[in-house]
């Protein structure tokens, strides 16, 4: 079998005096999300979803939130280095869905820029990441805006 399939989930909460990070792109909000790393609940689901598909276990195991190494993190360097420990096994993304889901802010303007970053960081064409967005129809903490969710599927091949 030379294909492999993953998927990936991570929700931070809102808080103030922080940024709002998505796919590695600053968008300018009243809140921010709230983490050990600079939060980037969209970048940590794709992470997942691309450990998650080699059976290599969740982020939290490569970057302890415990580890004051991982304090602020740009979650795109930590990307970097899961693509890496995918790469080293002899794997590579073939592409990624995902989506974020979140009251506000509107992310449609932002999400090009953000399957830009993310594409650039796994050398992959463009067209091989699809990031959207959707509300969550008012319902629950998403709903109350009280936090950011994302979903993340991947699917791999062998080198
Ligand atoms: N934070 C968000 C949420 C949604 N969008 C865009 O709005 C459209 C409608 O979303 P629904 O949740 O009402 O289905 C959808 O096409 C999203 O692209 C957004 O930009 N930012
Ligand atoms: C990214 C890491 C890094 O310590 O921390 P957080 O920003 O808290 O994110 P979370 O998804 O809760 O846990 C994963 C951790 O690896």
């Amino acid at each position: 079998m030379n294909i492999r399939i993953g998927n990936g989930y991570d929700i931070h909460q809102l808080g103030p005096d922080r940024p709002l990070i998505l796919g590695g792109v600053n968008i300018p909000h009243e809140l921010g999300l709230v983490g050990h790393s600079d939060a980037d609940v969209l970048t940590h689901a794709i992470m997942d979803a691309m450990l998650g598909a080699l059976s290599l276990g969740d982020i939290g195991h490569y970057f302890p939130p415990s580890d004051p190494q991982w304090k602020g993190a740009d979650s795109l360097k930590l990307l970097h280095e899961v693509n890496g420990l995918l790469l080293d096994r002899g794997w590579q993304v073939v592409n990624i869905d995902s989506v974020v889901v979140a009251e506000r802010p509107k992310l449609k303007p932002h999400l090009s820029a953000m399957g830009d970053r993310l594409s650039t960081i796994l050398n992959l064409p463009r067209d091989r990441v699809s990031i959207k967005a959707t509300t969550n129809e008012k319902l629950g903490p998403v709903g109350r805006e009280e936090a950011i969710a994302a979903y993340a599927v991947t699917l791999l091949q062998q080198t």
